[in-house]
């Protein structure tokens, strides 16, 4: 079978995305691990397929590397609106369903601005924060990221207490001058470092502001694989009119036999 599909990135999170409007896809775990191998397939952190949706312009269905399901992708999220934008699905501006709900979000020129789901549990244990922007997310401050064995690190977080089986994306991140974080993550479901992740540089943006290293509620968050920002209106330790803006472009296109 002859799959045609478009590979996206956002500030280096790779995605292979498929537009499913005809729900011809086959979904099954060992072929999408297969399409996102980057030895064996095409290699990706991710897949998403872009599906008919009757109340919005389309559906996201988001799915990790290692074949599963997953949660809310906010880099996934704003490679599907380029991709929409590009095939002419919708104009600048839009509305797309996803796993956890409903996101609006448009194209700015070369910048996507996808907004995320409100935050409004943060749970603060003086050595890491965990809130879910969509997906799970453990945030560390550290002094010099660059440092941080991320790998090693973030596998025995992400599979340790509190999280076991269900897991936790893992951020680390430094506080730089100028309302600036730099972060690396480790991503459940890659069970590896990506270059980028969006709701856990969402989360770290917020957890940054909670702890009082930031000031504004204008973050500017620098992934290894690219530059993003955060910005979020704050009421009553609810985190509202929350928006994940950056790059994402169209890399190749192409088809695969499966
Ligand atoms: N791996 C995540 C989902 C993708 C998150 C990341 N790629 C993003 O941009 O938010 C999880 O299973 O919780």
């Amino acid at each position: 079978m002859k799959i045609k599909f478009y590979k996206y990135q956002g500030a280096g999170n790779d995605f292979v995305m498929i537009d499913n409007r005809d729900g011809n896809f086959p979904v099954n775990k060992d072929t999408i691990e297969h399409i996102c191998d980057r030895n064996f397939g095409i290699g990706g952190d991710g897949l998403i397929l872009l599906q008919n949706d009757s109340d919005t312009d389309f559906r996201m269905v988001y799915f990790n590397s290692d074949g599963n399901e997953s949660t809310m992708c906010g880099n996934g999220g704003r490679c599907i609106v380029r991709f929409a934008h590009d095939l002419e699905v919708t104009d600048e501006n839009m509305t797309f369903n996803a796993i956890d709900g409903l996101h609006h979000a448009v194209v700015d020129g070369e910048t996507i601005r996808l907004q995320m789901i409100d935050i409004k549990e943060v749970e603060d244990h003086d050595k890491y924060l965990f809130m879910n922007t969509g997906s799970p997310h453990h945030v560390e401050f550290v002094d010099n990221v660059k440092n941080v064995d991320v790998y090693k690190k973030g596998k025995k977080i992400r599979n340790g207490a509190p999280y076991y089986e269900t897991g936790s994306n893992v951020n680390f991140v430094e506080v730089l001058p100028n309302q600036t974080l730099k972060i690396r993550t480790y991503e459940r479901g890659v069970e590896d470092e990506t270059l980028a992740c969006g709701t856990g540089i969402t989360a770290a943006a917020i957890a940054s502001y909670i702890r009082g290293f930031v000031k504004d509620n204008n973050i500017n968050v620098e992934a290894l694989g690219g530059k993003l920002s955060v910005n979020f209106d704050e009421k009553n330790n609810t985190f509202e009119n929350v928006w994940l803006n950056g790059p994402a472009k169209r890399v190749f296109e192409g088809e695969i036999e499966i």
